[in-house]
């Protein structure tokens, strides 16, 4: 048996179509502005492919460039603009930040309602409460998968490894507003094994390559792979492993690749968040 393949770019396209359409019907296009801050290769791919995208989507976007020697002070002044510059429906700082800026500080300095990667605490709280507004790009975009391939997660097994801001953490609570049973296991987890193989549907978000080998998955099992760890190779381009071992496909029901799975599902969830914000402040003006 071989799992079937749980691509992502039918998927992402699939939602960007929609959210081109909900973008077309405000009175202006929604327009997300990113900093970054540094050359850091992979933050400079990602913020290109982020900006390409949304105007791909018919949305608007700037891309703000700062040294990685920006002070945290004028990183949270510049904020300040953005957030009181009604042009601007939605603000994403670029992950990881220069180590001498607090992250939590910067992030918590949002206006939530424009908070597009949904790491503001009130957003975290919303997601929580079983109420989500603007909720993490990855998670979000993994729920989509699984519904654009015809799976529901409700009265099911649900394990995610890793517990992380970004994946693990926001995946428990968006599972488990979906009414799945939510096990949330992490590198202090003993007999991980055991753990993984209760999963109906299992989630891998640790960012350790091929972590999860098939005698950690149950027959049928649909596994997602949110791991992407970037094999380095002299003078050739890195080669994106996730955190699940290949040969899972020989047990579980389904798999998604990497890369081609979740990735394309994180940039198109980007600009459903963008548009979700932009309709929101819309309302607020109301
Ligand atoms: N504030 C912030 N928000 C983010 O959402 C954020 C961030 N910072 N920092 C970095 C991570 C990483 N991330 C990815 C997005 C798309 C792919 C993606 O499209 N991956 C392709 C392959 C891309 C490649 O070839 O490198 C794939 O998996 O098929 C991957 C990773 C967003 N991030």
């Amino acid at each position: 048996m071989s799992a079937r393949v749980l691509a992502g770019p039918p998927a992402a396209e699939a939602l960007l179509a929609q959210t081109a359409a909900r973008a077309a019907k405000l009175a202006k296009p929604p327009h997300l502005t990113i900093l970054r801050l540094g050359e850091d290769p992979a933050s400079v791919s990602y913020v290109a492919g982020k900006d390409k995208k949304a105007k791909e989507t018919g949305l608007s976007s700037s891309v703000e460039v700062m040294p990685d020697t920006t002070t945290q002070e004028a990183l949270l002044s510049r904020i300040a603009e953005l957030n009181a510059d009604a042009n601007v429906n939605g603000i994403l700082v670029q992950l990881p930040l220069p180590s001498h800026i607090d992250e939590e500080k910067v992030l918590s300095a949002l206006d939530p309602d424009k908070d597009v990667d949904g790491f503001h605490p009130v957003n975290v709280g919303r997601l929580w409460a079983g109420h989500p507004h603007l909720a993490p790009c990855t998670p979000v975009g993994v729920m989509s998968l699984l519904s654009h391939y015809g799976y529901s997660v409700a009265g099911k097994r649900a394990v995610i490894v890793g517990r992380s801001r970004i994946v693990g953490r926001p995946l428990a609570g968006l599972l488990l507003n979906a009414s799945a049973t939510v096990t949330v296991a992490h590198s202090r987890t003993p007999n991980l094994g055991a753990v993984t193989r209760e999963a109906d549907f299992l989630f891998v978000a640790v960012g350790k390559a091929h972590l999860i080998t098939p005698d950690m998955v149950g027959a049928g099992a649909v596994v997602i792979d949110v791991g992407i760890n970037r094999l380095e190779r002299e003078g050739k381009k890195a080669r994106l492993l996730g955190d699940v071992h290949p040969d899972v496909a020989e047990v579980a029901r389904a798999l998604t690749p990497v890369p081609g799975g979740v990735g394309p599902m994180t940039i198109a969830q980007l600009m459903a968040n963008t548009v979700s914000a932009a309709e929101g402040q819309a309302q607020l003006r109301e």
